[in-house]
């Protein structure tokens, strides 16, 4: 198999042109897409990279393909998202791979054969694995690795099957290997913080194995990072949901997640550079907070009631800066909540996705912040769940809230309940960016962010 991994080629003229009917219509379907509610105009060949010769009985190709669309409301233009596609070829689909069709290809190099997404197949899976392994580079494709860390032959592989903003392939419990969908050039936090972490010796965050990355005219782009699988692990949302099920209570839990967090916290601002925010920096935070809910208000006409009493909550915390108040801001997970961690069969806790909020710019992801941005997004997440039960139990969420803040402190010395005033911003700032991500995603959900606005418009601190 690394023979074919090996064997290179360029992909064909005019691939491109035969696939673009096709997906014109699955694209926007899949749960990754970035651009839904908007129509493709058309696509433009990033890159393309034939893994397996679509002359065999199984063809692979890796592209990176950019999906014209107009921008959304009140949104400037904009090229297109840059998505990463692992197309599969054959003559004929075994009924095993039937969910994995994307069609049948009338003309050009491939007419007459059937596309199918690849990761659903266990050899083009292998395949990646196997690339990793052997640190392959296939034509502006980098396979690359942690020397000390070993990656055994022969580890089955399975594409998870959750609700995910990019694609995992889990081999033999061991590994998983998340690849990224919607891919933007430059430093991915998704790789850059966990490699840091790892430096530093955090045992919260998996260690990446290994990695992929495209460079291509000069531009470096991560594509995928292979991390060892934490086994018989539940994530934090299952695990509160099914308390809240059972009505029991969830503090002992949300205590080590605070614990867990600032680890995290401190571990990240050993590694990195942290920064003091003055009254010119707040200004550029509270700007941006302000720039996200007049966007949003356009987007979501159901927020437009509630900005200006929204508004307050950051005003408020630039009156502070104006009154000399600085801050201390590091780098952070950036879009951190119950599914983001995994309790292991042993109680351990682990924080995953680095990627920060997926429709943030790469260069905005990655600025220091305070970290009770952080602390907002968990804090968010024991609502979420609190507002899902049936009956809902807001009780519950206080709880969690409190044991959460109290285990932090614990840990890093700080309680977070000490600075409301930046905490009920950040907090306000999830709220507003939950909505529109529901807006676009779920809109079943929208209830739920939706509560939560309500009740920062219309009361006071907590
Ligand atoms: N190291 C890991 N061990 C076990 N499961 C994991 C690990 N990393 C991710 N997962 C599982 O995969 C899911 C998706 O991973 P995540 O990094 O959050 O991807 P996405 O950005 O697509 O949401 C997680 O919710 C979790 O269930
Ligand atoms: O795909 P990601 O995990 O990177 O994050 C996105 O999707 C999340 C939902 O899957 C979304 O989280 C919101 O819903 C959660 C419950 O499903 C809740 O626990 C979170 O607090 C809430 O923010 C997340 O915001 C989004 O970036």
């Amino acid at each position: 198999m690394s023979e074919a991994v090996i064997r290179t080629a360029t992909a064909s003229p005019g691939l491109l042109a035969s696939l673009d009917p096709l997906l014109r219509e699955w694209l926007p379907r899949q749960r990754w897409f970035a651009g839904k509610g908007r129509p493709i105009t058309g696509f433009s060949l990033v890159a393309a990279t034939e893994l397996l010769p679509a002359t065999a009985k199984l063809g692979l190709y890796h592209l990176l393909v950019r999906a014209h669309q107009p921008p959304g409301p009140g949104a400037p233009p904009h090229p297109g998202d840059c998505y990463q596609l692992f197309i599969g070829v054959r003559e004929a689909l075994p009924p095993r791979l039937a969910p994995a069709l994307i069609g049948h290809v009338d003309e050009g190099p491939l007419a007459g054969h059937t596309v199918y997404e690849a990761l659903h197949d266990a050899r083009p899976a292998e395949l990646l694995l196997e690339a990793v392994r052997t640190q392959a580079r296939i034509g502006g494709l980098r396979f690359e690795r942690d020397p000390h860390q070993e990656i055994r032959d022969g580890l089955v592989p399975r594409l998870t099957t959750g609700e995910q903003s990019n694609s995992s392939i889990v081999y033999g419990d061991t590994f998983i290997l998340k690849l990224l969908r919607r891919v933007l050039p430059g430093v991915n936090p998704d790789l850059e913080l966990p490699l840091a972490l790892a430096r530093e010796g955090c045992p919260r965050v998996p260690a990446p194995t290994g990695w992929l990355r495209a460079e291509l005219s000069g531009d470096s782009y991560v594509l995928g990072v292979l991390q060892p699988f934490v086994q018989g692990a539940s994530d934090g949302w299952e695990l509160a949901l099914r308390e809240l099920a059972k009505g029991e209570d969830f503090s002992a839990e949300a205590r080590a997640l605070g614990r867990a967090t600032a680890e995290v916290h401190t571990a990240l601002a050993r590694a990195l550079p942290t920064v003091t925010l003055g009254h010119a920096q707040l200004h550029l935070l509270v700007d941006g907070m302000t720039e996200r809910l007049e966007a949003a208000a356009q987007a979501v006409p159901a927020l437009r009631p509630y900005a200006p009493a929204l508004h307050s909550a950051f005003t408020a915390l630039a009156d502070l800066a104006a009154e000399g108040r600085t801050w201390t801001a590091q780098r952070v997970h950036g879009d951190l909540h119950l599914g983001q961690c995994l309790r292991s069969a042993a109680g351990q806790w682990s924080l995953i996705d680095f990627e920060g909020e997926p429709s943030k710019p790469l260069a905005e992801r990655r600025m220091p912040q305070p970290p009770a941005r952080d602390i907002a997004g968990m804090l968010r997440s024991f609502d979420y769940a609190a507002l899902s039960a049936d009956p809902p139990a807001p009780g519950w969420a206080e709880t969690c809230r409190a044991a959460y803040c109290s285990g932090y402190a614990e840990v890093s010395g700080v309680d977070p309940r000490t600075d409301p005033v930046l905490l009920r911003a950040c907090e306000t700032d999830k709220a507003i960016y939950e909505v529109v991500y529901e807006a676009r995603h779920r809109p079943d959900w929208m209830a739920v962010p939706m509560a939560a606005i309500e009740r920062y418009a219309t009361s006071d601190l907590i």
